[in-house]
């Protein structure tokens, strides 16, 4: 296994230096998340990547002015090694150079993708590293073999319960790919349905699972994918078993190549079109996990399969390994996933299934231009980037590309997660909209419509004002999905919400506990919506607030309100409305018109967002 050598980059001429110890101008960090890098490039990746003949790293570097390399010097398996390498952050152009080639494909200044590495704390806790201080050099360690854990109490429990007897069943081919925590082989059923069919099987070795947190992963990745399987853009899992020194997962031989590779072979770049029947697939996955309460934590083109070698094959989901079940309300804390596609709120620690959404905002944003949305040399680098910078949509090819598009993507890039599409709604946004695809039922739906129930009268008076001020266009999404609560007569009560969930249900939604939430909803035992309703209670104020033409909508909206539901009220009513304490009183003055004390514009949007309020002495609140 490959030891990163962490030399090359297209600076690698200029500079004999180790790429990964040169402290950049724009990166004050270097030291530990450089020594990192040794630990997670012992995945073999190099393996996989010499065998695509297209990777070629020449037009970037020939973009960025510098030399090209010969590949076969610079393995590409690692983010530290790889020929892509920019010296430029997200954001900073390379001045025109004079070995800028016009015509060239790639006039962009980023690096095409490039396979993406664990976040190095993720590994870590998984693994048993040390968060702290120097990470272990050298490989990880396989061959640890020992039953206890890293502080030696208590030893780990390895046996899962699966059958034992894969060897009986199963005849094991030739490796067809390796990740960071398990290699997948080919195989052939020996007997039963499955006889002399191909299959895969990831086999994660025991030895490897030296934390309590790596064997909760194992047990949890083949739980999820089995109560998963039965989606058409998801991978199928067979079976799963174990012996000694294995666990064993089969599953549908996906015999098309990663999505990232595909991305490569094109010159990093899909045409629109194309690019829509990936998200449009990715989407459709996506929104099925999480109305089944399942985030999957770890999108990226190399988690993404074809089903077979044709152009138009459908894409499969798989790796669950870093998946985790999530209650409707639940927020997660631990930082997993891959550096390029981690979301902010997952670095700031607090997250839940949009996290996967900004994933495939990233993901689509590679698609259309054929670079990485946040990059830079290190861990921090590119975390410093999703944290704060914006990406680029001025630089060739975006000039080319429809306006629908880049509101898509920037839409899924909010850096506000409230604010983010779900994966249900980006499916009726206007760029996919020529696709045709279903829509799925959208848990995000019971989550406001749970939380407007509870809601007083003059909070529903000003989502209801709301919702008529929406354009056709932003109700095609409302519509479909009072469609699939199946309304009678025009109407939905609890017993719509009950049928269209149990409906889509699947073991790992009872695991998630997602149906608890209809516990939320029995308020609409007694009550039924029309369209009307519905829409007021299903509208994301925050989605509202990042459109463009959120200004106009206010506006209509407060005068709708001024019509049918302002009224009189006081600063005390509107504070323990918004959670607030008699500190706020001053500030929600200005909210109420002096002339007759109704709320004015301002307090009108002010009111509708719920606003968390700074201030030492007043409760933070969100309207979820
Ligand atoms: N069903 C399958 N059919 C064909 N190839 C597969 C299949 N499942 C996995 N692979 C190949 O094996 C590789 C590793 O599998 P997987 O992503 O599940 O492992 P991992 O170690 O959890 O990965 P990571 O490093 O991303 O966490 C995949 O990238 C893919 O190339
Ligand atoms: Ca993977």
């Amino acid at each position: 296994m490959g030891q990163c050598c962490s030399k090359t980059g297209p600076d690698a001429g200029h500079k004999s230096s180790n790429n990964t110890t040169v402290p950049s101008s724009f990166d004050d960090y270097s030291a530990s998340t450089a020594g990192t890098d040794s630990v997670v490039s012992t995945n073999g990746r190099n393996h996989r990547r010499q065998q695509n003949p297209n990777v070629s790293p020449g037009p970037s570097s020939a973009a960025n002015g510098h030399h090209s390399h010969s590949s076969k010097s610079t393995p590409a398996h690692s983010f530290a090694a790889s020929p892509f390498q920019s010296p430029y952050p997200a954001g900073v152009r390379p001045s025109p150079s004079p070995a800028r080639t016009p015509g060239r494909k790639f006039r962009w200044p980023f690096p095409p993708p490039s396979p993406a590495k664990p976040i190095m704390s993720a590994i870590l806790k998984r693994r048993g590293g040390t968060a702290t201080g120097k990470p272990k050099e050298g490989p990880i360690p396989e061959d640890h073999g020992g039953e206890e854990n890293e502080g030696g109490e208590r030893p780990l429990d390895k046996s899962f319960g699966y059958p034992k007897n894969f060897a009986a069943k199963y005849e094991l081919g030739k490796e067809v790919g390796r990740g960071h925590f398990g290699h997948t082989c080919w195989a052939k059923g020996k007997k039963g349905e499955l006889k002399n069919q191909p299959v895969a099987v990831k086999i994660i070795s025991k030895a490897k699972m030296t934390t309590a947190i790596s064997i909760e992963d194992v047990r949890r990745e083949v739980k999820i994918l089995k109560s998963l399987s039965g989606h058409r853009n998801l991978v199928k899992c067979h079976d799963a078993f174990e012996d000694a020194q294995n666990v064993y997962i089969v599953m549908e031989l996906c015999e098309g190549g990663e999505l990232l590779d595909r991305i490569l072979s094109r010159g990093g770049r899909y045409t629109e079109k194309d690019a829509k029947s990936i998200v449009v697939q990715m989407l459709s996955v996506v929104a099925f996990c999480h109305l089944q309460g399942v985030v999957h934590r770890d999108l990226k083109p190399e988690n993404f399969l074809f089903a077979t070698k044709d152009e138009d094959a459908p894409l499969k989901i798989i790796d669950f390994g870093l998946s985790d079940f999530i209650k409707p309300d639940q927020r997660l804390n631990d930082i997993v996933g891959s550096a390029y596609y981690v979301a902010p709120e997952v670095l700031h620690r607090s997250y839940s299934v949009e996290g996967d959404i900004w994933s495939i905002g990233v993901i689509t944003y590679i698609l259309l231009c054929g670079s990485r949305p946040f990059w830079a040399r290190t861990e921090s680098g590119i975390f410093r980037s999703v944290l704060r910078a914006d990406p680029n949509f001025d630089d060739s090819p975006w000039p080319s590309v429809s306006a629908e598009a880049k509101d898509f993507v920037k839409r899924l890039l909010n850096k506000d997660h409230r604010k983010r599409m779900s994966a249900a709604q980006a499916l009726t946004h206007p760029w996919l909209r020529d696709q045709n695809c279903t829509v799925p039922l959208d848990i995000l739906i019971y989550k406001l419509v749970k939380s407007y129930i509870r809601a007083t009268s003059l909070k529903r008076a000003a989502l209801r004002a709301l919702s008529k001020a929406l354009t056709e266009d932003e109700l095609i999404y409302l519509r479909d999905q009072f469609k699939l609560l199946d309304p009678e007569d025009g109407f939905i009560s609890l017993k719509n919400f009950k049928t269209a969930l149990l409906r889509n249900a699947s073991d790992a939604m009872m695991e998630s506990r997602v149906p608890e939430i209809l516990n939320f909803l029995e308020p609409l035992s007694l009550q039924s919506m029309d369209f009307e309703e519905f829409c007021a209670a299903a509208i994301s104020i925050y989605q509202l607030e990042a459109l463009e033409k959120w200004e106009h909508i206010a506006s209509k909206a407060y005068e709708n309100f001024e019509i049918e539901g302002n009224r009189v009220t006081s600063v005390e009513e509107i504070a323990k409305e918004m959670n607030v304490g008699p500190a706020a009183y001053s500030l929600l003055k200005d909210w109420i018109r002096d002339s007759d004390g109704k709320l004015s514009f301002l307090g009108y949007t002010k009111f509708l967002h719920g606003v968390t309020l700074r201030s030492s002495n007043m409760r933070h609140h969100h309207h979820q």
